[in-house]
This record gives C-alpha cells, structure tokens and sequence, in this order.
C-alpha cells in the first residue's frame, strides 16, 4: 500500500476550556476524495483547522507526505467556510484568484501578465470569467465559492482542504463543484471535503470520515457509510435515509 498523504496521530484541541476534538487519529490515502460527515459543533471545522496550523493543537501531530506542515505548506489548498471569510475586503474576483499563485509570484512581488492569465482562466473553467473584475462583495454565495475553487484550481497543490464548499450553492454550482474536484481526484489530487448532506455521500465521495469529537469510523465509502456508523455519528435524532440506508 502506498504511504499516507495525510497521518494524524491523536490530536486534540480546545477553545479555551472546551475540549472539541479527542484523540483524532486517522490517515489518508493518496488519491482519496474523502467526505468529513459529523453533527454541527462535532469539531470538523476545528479538525480542519487544527491540521493547518490555523489552530493550535493540545496535543498529536500532523504528517504530510511524512512531513510537518511548515514544510510542505504549497503542497496544500485550503478553501474556508464562505461563513468565515471577510468578505467586505476591497479586492475583485481576478485578485482572489491570483493569491492562489502567492507560492510562485512571492507575497510582495507583483504578479506578472501570465499569472494574471492563469488566474482568468481558472475564472472561466468555474464559469466565472465574466466577473473577473467584479468585487468580491458583489457576488452571491455561490458565485464567491465559485471564485474560492478557481484559486484552489491554479494554486495547483497536491492535497485540498474544503471546508462546506456546497453550503448554500444552487443545483448547477453543486455540479460544477463536483466535476472540479472529480477531476483535481482523477489527476491523482487528495481532497478532503467537510459535508453535510448524506444524501449524496455515496454519489460523490470514495471515503467517509465521520466524526464526532473523535472519530467513529472511517474508511471506504461501501464499507463505512452504514445506518449503524450515521446513528452512532450523529446520535438518535437524525432521520435515517430512504433507498440503500
Ligand atoms: N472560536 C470559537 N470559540 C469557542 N468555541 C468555538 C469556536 N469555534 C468553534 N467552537 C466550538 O467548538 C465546537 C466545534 O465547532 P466546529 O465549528 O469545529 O464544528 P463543526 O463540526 O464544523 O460544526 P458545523 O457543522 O456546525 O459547521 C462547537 O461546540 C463550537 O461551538
């Protein structure tokens, strides 16, 4: 078997005295399109979070490609929860895109014509290309994540972390963000995903990572995404799906 892209050893985390995450251990497999299912407030934004140095950790650690983040920082797209984002910051969509090049343009250098190329056709393979020069503001929300995955798509790392990117899309934005990260998948990209709708985990994702504080189970989708692990997930409330569940 090939080497994990990703291997977590217990890592926990807290905001301030409220442990939310416990004794997360899991690993990766390159290549994998993994969905992070969970309650809301079961830690999987923190759990994100956490893996990136966006928060620290009470104890474990996190290996990349049998590396510690810091190393291999431009290997890694990160796309957040629209939620978490300023999005009042005065810059337009072609900008955004453009930061996903800072690993090559440099943080304070200018970016050249062909970055700015680059970054204008990621804008149109999301069907975005229209809105390059719109404020970022103006957008709706799915038309921001839109402009979210372009800059994942040129920043063209190894490994992408996508925190809700089908909260609150219309059915032809959910469709065209799956084709994109089917196709980042097919190219041998890793993608983790945090979802919400457990409808559609089978359709769209090759593992499942359920989490709840800790993780209650983990592996291939076939394998993993049964009535027994959604219920033991999310406790009793949740209305168990029709069809194969
Ligand atoms: N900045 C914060 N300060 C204090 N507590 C926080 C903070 N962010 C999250 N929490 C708490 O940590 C827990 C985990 O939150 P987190 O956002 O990681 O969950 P989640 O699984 O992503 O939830 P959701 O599905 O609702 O987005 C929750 O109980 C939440 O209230």
């Amino acid at each position: 078997m090939s080497s994990p892209v990703i291997s977590v050893n217990n890592l926990s985390a807290a905001y301030q005295k409220n442990t939310v995450l416990r004794n997360v251990n899991f690993e990766i497999t390159p290549g994998s399109l993994t969905a992070i299912v969970g309650p809301n407030g079961a830690g999987k934004s923190t759990l994100i979070k956490t893996m990136l140095n966006l928060h620290p950790s009470l104890t474990g650690e996190v290996q990349y490609f049998g590396l510690p983040f810091k190393k291999v920082k431009k290997r890694i797209g990160y796309v957040p929860q629209r939620g978490s984002v300023d999005w009042d910051f005065p810059t337009d969509a072609l900008d955004v895109v453009t930061m996903g090049l800072y690993g090559e343009v440099g943080w304070l250098k200018r970016p050249s014509k062909s970055h700015k190329k680059q970054a204008f056709e990621a804008l149109e393979k999301m069907g975005m290309g229209d809105y390059a020069n719109r404020q970022i503001s103006q957008l709706s929300g799915g038309q921001q994540q839109r402009v979210f995955l372009a800059r994942a798509l040129v920043q063209n790392a190894d490994l992408y972390f996508m925190d809700e990117p089908l909260a609150g899309v219309d059915a032809a934005t959910e469709i065209a963000i799956m084709e994109t990260l089917k196709k980042l998948n097919a190219i041998g990209k890793t993608v983790l995903v945090v979802h919400h709708d457990l409808q559609t985990v089978e359709d769209y994702f090759d593992h499942v990572l359920f989490l709840n504080k800790t993780i209650i189970n983990h592996g291939k989708t076939e394998k993993v995404f049964t009535k027994d692990n959604i219920t033991r997930a999310y406790g009793g409330n949740i209305r168990i799906l029709g069809g194969g569940i």
